[in-house]
């Protein structure tokens, strides 16, 4: 990788002074000592010997301890410890080959789904969300479902997740050597009735024989529940609402819970709001989020839910994406984008950016389209 498409931030933090680092702190964040000196920039001193010396930096749990030490605190550490205890690592879940190609209106060949699908995996990530055995009346850009999953060449320790409306869609994935399945609810009734043709309830009780089924074939099970902010139709979407639906998916053995908001509409302050609804039912650590970018807010809405505590983030290789059902949603944020902020605040993510930015090149290529990353497109420009 070339220090280009390193994203600043890291590397550049110990040439930043002291004093500056000081003004990342709010003046409500930090609380000030009579000692401070506010016209200079110095502060009281409570981390000898650290890279700190003569600073305060109540945020950092250790500074918040009485006669501690901050030795321990690394320049490297600091974007996390600014931003409260973001994740070390956090798992992106690639939907692009499903989420994204499922809204092109043109035909993609089964074989350029499937070389997509060992370009993401070769770019290092773990777990690729491959097709949707879904009815090929609603969604024919999926109809070859069974010929991807059976043509993909699978590599150990990573995960193909397919979206599986029904039973029959079950057991077609099941027979095409499925590994691992995801449900999909709605918290908006409207967008259940268009997108799976029955109500909220009775998209719970179709679960429920899907789930069964899958663990007595001890399948992986991701629940999705999709319009968690706001619907094309109903408006804005409450959280207890969502919280319930997540809930129920929970608790019929959905392992991990994808919050989608599908048309893009949320901000931070919705997000903080709905998550925290969901999190008094379901544990954060079996949370995904999964924003749409129409708006914009996609990377501040993912900032904010990790500092909530989530490190499941999906996302779409070049942003490909929305929803057939969901009018006016656009893509899915790109992955080249939450990558690139991700490796920006010290997070891992295994994902080597370059390799994933060849699967965004070669997929928009066939689609011939542009690419759908900032990011993809700032370094592509820098280097060619
Ligand atoms: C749920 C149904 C099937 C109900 O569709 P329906 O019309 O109510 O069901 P049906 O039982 O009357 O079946 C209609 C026809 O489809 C067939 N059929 C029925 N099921 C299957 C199946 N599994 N596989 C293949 N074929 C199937 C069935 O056999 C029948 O064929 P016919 O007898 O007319 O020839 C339909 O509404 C459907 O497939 N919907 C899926 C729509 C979809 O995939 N939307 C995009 C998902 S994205 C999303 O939900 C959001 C998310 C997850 O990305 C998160 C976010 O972004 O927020």
């Amino acid at each position: 990788m070339s220090s280009l498409e390193e994203p600043l931030g890291l590397g550049d933090l110990p040439k930043l002074s002291i004093n500056r680092l000081g003004r990342f702190l709010s003046p409500t964040a930090r609380r000030s000592s009579p000692s401070d000196d506010h016209s200079t920039g110095k502060y009281s001193n409570s981390c000898n010997g650290s890279p700190f010396h003569g600073n305060s930096y109540p945020w950092h749990p250790q500074c918040r301890q009485a006669d501690s030490s901050c030795d321990a605190v690394e320049l490297r550490d600091l974007p996390r410890k600014v931003m409260w205890e973001l994740p070390r690592f956090v798992k992106i879940v690639e939907v692009g080959p499903r989420d994204g190609l499922q809204n092109e209106k043109g035909n993609v060949p089964t074989s350029v789904k499937i070389q997509l699908i060992h370009k993401l995996v070769g770019a290092g990530l773990s777990v690729v969300e491959a097709t949707s055995f879904v009815s090929p009346k609603w969604v024919p850009q999926l109809a070859d479902a069974k010929e991807v999953l059976k043509g993909i060449q699978q590599e150990p320790g990573v995960r193909y997740p397919v979206l599986t409306p029904n039973l029959r869609g079950f057991e077609a994935a099941i027979a095409a050597g499925a590994k691992e399945i995801a449900v999909f609810a709605s918290a908006s009734e409207s967008f259940s009735k268009s997108n799976i043709n029955c109500t909220i309830e009775e998209s719970l009780v179709r679960y429920r024989g899907v789930t069964a089924a899958a663990k007595k074939h001890g399948l992986t099970i991701r629940g999705y529940v999709s319009c968690v902010i706001g619907c094309p139709v109903e408006g804005t979407i409450n959280p207890p609402k969502v919280a319930y639906v997540a809930k129920e998916l929970y608790n019929m053995g959905c392992s991990e819970i994808s919050l989608g908001d599908t048309t893009g509409v949320g901000t931070p302050g919705s997000v903080v709001a709905m998550l925290q609804a969901v999190m008094a039912f379901v544990p954060v650590d079996k949370i995904a989020v999964h924003f749409h970018d129409t708006y914009g807010q996609a990377l501040a809405n993912i900032l904010v839910s990790l500092q909530m505590g989530i490190n499941v983030v999906d996302s779409s290789v070049s942003g490909l994406g929305g929803c057939p059902y969901a009018k006016g949603a656009t893509g899915n944020v790109a992955t080249e984008d939450v990558v690139y902020m991700l490796h920006g605040l010290g997070i891992e993510t295994n994902v080597d950016l370059n390799k994933l930015m060849e699967a965004g090149d070669y997929i928009s290529k066939e689609l011939g389209r542009p690419l759908g990353s900032k990011t993809a497109t700032a370094l592509r420009k820098l280097t060619t």
